[in-house]
């Protein structure tokens, strides 16, 4: 997609006015100011959704196929919840280009702080059959659970 875009909420709520009219329908978020005047269901049920997520009442419509063929053409970008632009803040605020060099040192903190508690301490038990036959060698203390 040439014109990929993330679109937050805060965004989105900024253009709920008829000369600025965003709307969201399943994910994506669509610039309708130029289509509310030629809207078949009329000006004022877009404006009643303008800046918010209207996928109910589209699809409570019922809208035709073609109704939605003409959504594409007024397709501005993909709306992200909260979390999703917090990462992206902080993608594009990080000093370093893509967030897999930091992996590392994550990992080693959780393994440090997890070491202690992580370690499974096994009885050093032999384990037998009925006849006495040993089907495994006793078990050292062992393995940090990831
Ligand atoms: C970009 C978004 C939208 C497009 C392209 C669009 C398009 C259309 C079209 C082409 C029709 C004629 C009937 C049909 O073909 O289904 C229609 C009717 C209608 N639309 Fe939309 N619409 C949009 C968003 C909305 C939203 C968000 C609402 C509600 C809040 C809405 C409410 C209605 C209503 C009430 C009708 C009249 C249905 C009828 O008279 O049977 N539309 N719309």
């Amino acid at each position: 997609m040439d014109n990929f875009k993330l679109v937050t909420l805060e965004e989105l709520k900024k253009h709920n006015k008829p000369d600025d009219l965003w709307i969201a329908i399943e994910g994506k978020v669509y610039n309708v100011t130029k289509f509310r005047n030629e809207h078949p269901g009329g000006e004022e049920t877009l404006d009643e959704v303008g800046g918010l997520n209207a996928t109910v009442q589209f699809n409570e419509v019922g809208h035709s196929q073609e109704a939605k063929q003409m959504l594409k053409k007024y397709y501005v970008g993909h709306l992200v919840s909260g979390e999703e632009s917090a990462a992206q803040t902080a993608i594009s605020t990080s000093p370093t280009p893509s967030l897999l060099p930091q992996l590392p040192e994550t990992t080693t903190t959780l393994q440090s702080e997890q070491s202690q508690s992580s370690i499974v301490a096994i009885p050093e038990t032999v384990v037998t059959n009925a006849t006495g036959k040993v089907l495994a060698p006793p078990a050292k203390q062992c393995c940090v659970v990831a």
